[in-house]
């Protein structure tokens, strides 16, 4: 029987739908959550990706800002653009849209954003928050993949779960997650000298490396599933992700396609990191209010 389509559009429907109920109950009292979108120049990609992102932004009730600047747009201005974000009150998260033009420092732009209001969760703190299991923002392709991973409703405790590629904004903190779920993570990548010796004994197999046909279906394990974060183009110019889906769809339990899996779950993980950020700054400024109501009378006052 064929693998289970895991459909990325379907969730998000579902999560977005959460999503705008908290929203609309933050709105309500006071904090209505709000996104700062940048983009530098004009990728073509990057443009869709920043419109997608606002329009998703206004559908579940969010305040949103959208920055387009110029590709020589000064490294300088653009740090400065942040500095005023991370001040205004009214923002939740800041996302500057990746790739940056290359005279611009990417490190530097994204340490620059509050870690408060990193929603991507690509900041170094953010990432040392995942390794400690603190609460701060996942980077929202690999926590897509985990909701996709947790909708099968298949237990991760004790699974053996298998990351292909090891970036900073996938394959790690990827890893990570699948390990704070339990699993026993193996994480290959370009220099691994015989892939299928690894993918073969997984029960999970997360495919981040950017090269179509890298997992084919001998290289699954019978009933495993299969996320597919890769975004390729084949030979007719169509959009295909790292995974011979034809082939692999024979052998796995759950498979993700591509498009309509992961891709559609990056958006609606910004905007559930976004509710979270304006619920953490609602809920602080509820903590103060108590504390300031809570106070003991100053004597003679009372
Ligand atoms: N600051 C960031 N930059 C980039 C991120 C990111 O998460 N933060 N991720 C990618 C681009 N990206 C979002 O920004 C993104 C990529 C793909 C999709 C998506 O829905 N893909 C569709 C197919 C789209 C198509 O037909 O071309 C799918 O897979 O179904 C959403 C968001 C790099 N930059």
């Amino acid at each position: 029987m064929p693998a289970q389509l895991i459909d990325g559009v379907q969730l998000s429907q579902q999560l977005r739908a959460e999503i705008a109920g908290r929203a609309a109950k933050l709105t309500a009292a006071g904090q209505q959550p709000g996104l700062a979108v940048i983009l530098v120049g004009e990728d073509p990609a990057s443009q869709v990706y920043v419109r997608n992102k606002v329009k998703a932004c206004a559908d579940v009730g969010f305040h949103s800002v959208l920055e387009k600047y110029d590709a020589d747009l000064t490294e300088a201005a653009l740090l400065a653009r942040i500095d005023a974000l991370n001040n205004d009150p009214t923002i939740h998260g800041i996302l500057v849209q990746m790739p940056l033009p290359r005279h611009i420092n990417s490190s530097k732009v994204i340490e620059a954003i509050a870690t408060a209001k990193d929603v991507d969760g690509y900041s170094v703190l953010s990432a040392g928050e995942l390794v400690a299991n603190l609460p701060g923002f996942r980077p929202c392709t690999p926590y897509g993949c985990m909701k996709l991973i947790e909708s099968t409703g298949v237990d991760l405790r004790g699974k053996h779960a298998v990351v292909i590629g090891r970036s900073n904004t996938v394959g790690k903190p990827m890893a990570l997650l699948l390990l704070q779920a339990n699993a026993t993570v193996t994480i290959c990548h370009s220099a691994t000298p015989d892939l299928g010796v690894y993918t073969r004994q997984a029960d999970v197999v997360v495919a981040a490396v950017g090269r179509r046909n890298t997992l084919t279906a001998d290289m699954v394990k019978p009933g495993a599933i299969v996320i597919d974060v890769g975004m390729n183009r084949d030979d007719a110019g169509k959009l295909c992700g790292d995974v011979d889906f034809a082939g692999v769809r024979e052998v796995a339990s759950h498979i993700t396609p591509v498009p309509g899996g992961v891709g559609p779950m990056t958006i609606t993980m910004l905007l559930m990191n976004t509710v979270e950020s304006a619920d953490r700054v609602l809920g602080k400024n509820h903590e103060r209010l108590g504390q300031v109501s809570g106070m003991a009378p100053v004597p003679g006052t009372a």
